[in-house]
């Protein structure tokens, strides 16, 4: 049976959309692509929204419309000039996802970093109540957290009754953090311009945007399970916090662990359950009958009327686009 992708999107008049940001020539778009074949596979009722900067190569959104995506072109956003050392320098990047607030023919989009997998259907998670900032907590052990207080003294809020955080010395207790690969959120201008008028007064630090949106969301912020956004260093760091069988969503973000660029190599990649994780990412990935235009092959009235790659033409606004029919690329 071929699986109906809701291109009306909405639900009561509520239009929802998955959403990622793609930038660079390189080999994320191998990531959005595996995202977009995941989540029909997982039989998702909404389309993927792909945020991407103008730097993203035309034959790349090409892949990304002949996935059925909707591509969404964005300027970069950067934050004030600092010297800030990024834990990743590429971090700058991803301040530009601020753009994604400006979404607002959706009522509500699940963010969804490239380098995420989604296993099992999460459409349910855009009924949850409005009003807040829903992510999971991030895990603060790894090496890439070596500038903060909590990873110098061994504190993290996956275990926080282990290292008791010294008040006296360091001040109340951090409020919880969550990882910016995963969240739910409802697109607002109003906030959209506040949150670029905030980072604008306000230093880069070395999680970039990921800090950022921590600290401007921190008192809406509704913590969800850990199913939702599996951070791999969570398998060695916090095993007994993760079911591993139970995940829903995988974020490959640890150190060698991208499925594309995996060699087996790094420290932790020998595991069986990273070897399992990568390979369950290539079956998708290969999966030639999760492409969109398999998928479509038996509705062939829709095909002809809607399956034709959008391109999104500046219409309005720098980083506002439309779209209009383009050829067929089948
Ligand atoms: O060259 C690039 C680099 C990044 N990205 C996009 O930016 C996202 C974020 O980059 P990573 O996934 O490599 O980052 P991490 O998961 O390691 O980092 C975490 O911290 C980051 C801080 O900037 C972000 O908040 C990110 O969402 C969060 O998961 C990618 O998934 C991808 O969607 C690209 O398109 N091209
Ligand atoms: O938020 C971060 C980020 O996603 C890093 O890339 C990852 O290595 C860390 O484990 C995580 O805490
Ligand atoms: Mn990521």
């Amino acid at each position: 049976m071929a699986t109906v992708i809701n291109t009306k999107l909405s639900n009561g008049g509520k239009k929802r959309a998955y959403v990622t940001f793609l930038a660079g020539n390189g080999d994320y778009v191998k990531g959005v692509v595996g995202l977009a074949k995941g989540l029909r596979k997982a039989k998702s009722k909404y389309p993927l929204v792909v945020a991407v900067l103008p730097d993203v190569p035309v034959d790349h959104r090409r892949q990304l419309l002949d996935q059925g995506c909707l591509v969404k072109e964005i300027q970069p956003v950067c934050p004030p000039e600092n010297q800030t050392q990024f834990a990743m320098a590429y971090y700058v990047l991803n301040y530009s996802k601020l753009r994604i607030w400006k979404f607002v023919e959706y009522s509500t989009m699940i963010y969804l970093d490239g380098d995420i997998q989604v296993f099992e259907n999460i459409d349910h998670l855009f009924d949850l109540p409005d009003g807040n900032f829903y992510a999971v907590k991030d895990c603060f052990c790894e090496k890439t957290w070596s500038h903060t207080p909590q990873y110098k003294i061994g504190y993290c809020q996956q275990c926080p009754e282990k290292v008791t955080w010294p008040e006296s010395e360091l001040g109340p207790k951090p409020p919880l953090y969550f990882n910016a690969g995963m969240f739910v959120y409802e697109p607002s201008l109003p906030t959209y311009y506040n949150l670029l008028e905030t980072l604008n007064v306000v230093p880069p630090t070395p999680f970039a945007e990921q800090d950022f949106l921590n600290m401007y969301f921190k008192d809406i912020y509704k913590p969800i399970p850990p199913a939702y956004n599996l951070v791999l260093a969570m398998l060695w760091r916090h095993p007994e916090n993760v079911e591993l069988d139970k995940a829903k969503v995988v974020h490959y973000c640890a150190a060698g662990s991208k499925p594309w660029r995996f060699t087996g190599k790094e420290e932790n990649m020998e595991r069986q359950d990273i070897k399992m994780l990568v390979k369950k990412w290539w079956d998708i990935y290969n999966d030639e009958s999760l492409d969109y235009k398999n998928i479509n092959v038996q509705d062939v009235h829709r095909k002809q009327q809607t399956t034709m790659p959008q391109f999104f033409t500046d219409s309005s606004e720098a980083g506002v686009f439309h779209y209009a029919k383009a050829p067929s690329a089948a």
